[in-house]
């Protein structure tokens, strides 16, 4: 029998089991990580966290994610920003600044004077191959815009990856949207190999929009970070948000701040608070 000890976190309600893997032993591949998860029957939450030593001389940490679904995942916005409250809190670190490892890359989140934590979540990528997206057409390869059939119907959608796979849909009104069906439709569909986190997107003003997430390998959750960044970035490249100035984004949970300044070299910079629920320990 092994014995785990953990933290529960939220980020805007996108709930975390956070578990310290470098002062204790664990092994994700042995957990029953989706048993957990559960909201009935286990302690439940949204993703595993699991933090370990750096693989490199350039990071503080390496940062593994876990869907519910217990598939592994490459990164994950909500997430880092308990990370880092994680560590501060746990003393794991002195450093304001620091350098984590991902399977989506290196970001770099930051604690800031006012409670709330700054992320730079690196640099989004467009082409199809990156998503991964398999596209219908030449022709469609080539949009700014692609199109996912969902039985006859044509879904228009931005991809974008932010370390993580993201499908934005601009909506009406995204209270109406068929985030149930449409997400559950995509985040699985053929033209995403490695499935996909699809968001729904509605525009208020050119820097406010409001945005439900049907996530890859949970379903829909209160909020999400990398999809918050998804949303925006797409709403920039498609003309209907500012570039420089933050979006307001308007999560079922509460706002997040992103900004982007426009072009494929810059950097995602993402604003927003992380909370600790309770500690506990599980047996297994
Ligand atoms: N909630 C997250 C994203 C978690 C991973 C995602 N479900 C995936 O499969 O890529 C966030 O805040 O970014």
């Amino acid at each position: 029998m092994n014995t785990l000890k953990f933290t529960k976190m939220h980020g805007l309600g996108n709930d975390f089991m956070v578990v310290d893997g470098i002062n204790q032993r664990f092994d994700p591949a042995a957990a029953p990580i989706a048993a957990w998860a559960s909201r009935h029957t286990g302690i439940g939450f949204d993703q595993l966290l699991l933090i370990e030593a750096p693989q490199t001389a350039v990071g503080d940490f390496r940062y593994r994610i876990f869907n519910a679904d217990g598939s592994e995942v490459e990164q994950c916005g909500n997430g880092a920003r308990c990370f880092v409250r994680f560590v501060t809190d746990k003393q794991l670190t002195y450093k304001r600044e620091i350098v984590v490892e991902t399977a989506g890359g290196i970001i770099l989140p930051r604690l800031a004077d006012n409670g709330l934590v700054d992320v730079d979540m690196g640099k989004p990528l467009f082409a199809p191959e990156y998503i991964p997206f398999k596209p219908i057409s030449q022709e469609d390869a080539r949009a700014q815009t692609h199109t996912v059939l969902v039985g006859t119907e044509p879904i228009p959608v931005s991809c974008v990856n932010m370390g993580n796979p993201h499908a934005v849909i601009v909506v009406d009104d995204v209270a109406a949207a068929p985030v149930a069906r449409l997400g559950e439709a995509i985040e699985s569909h053929p033209q995403f190999p490695q499935r996909v986190n699809v968001g729904f997107m509605q525009v208020l003003s050119p820097q406010h929009i409001k945005l439900r997430v049907f996530e890859r390998g949970t379903g829909e959750t209160q909020a999400c970070g990398t999809g918050a960044c998804a949303a925006a970035v797409a709403g920039i490249r498609l003309g209907l948000l500012d570039a420089e100035a933050p979006v307001q984004v308007d999560l079922p949970g509460g706002s997040l701040h992103i900004r982007w300044a426009g072009s494929d070299a810059d950097h995602v910079l993402m604003t927003g608070p992380a909370q600790t629920v309770f500690e506990g320990e599980v047996s297994y």
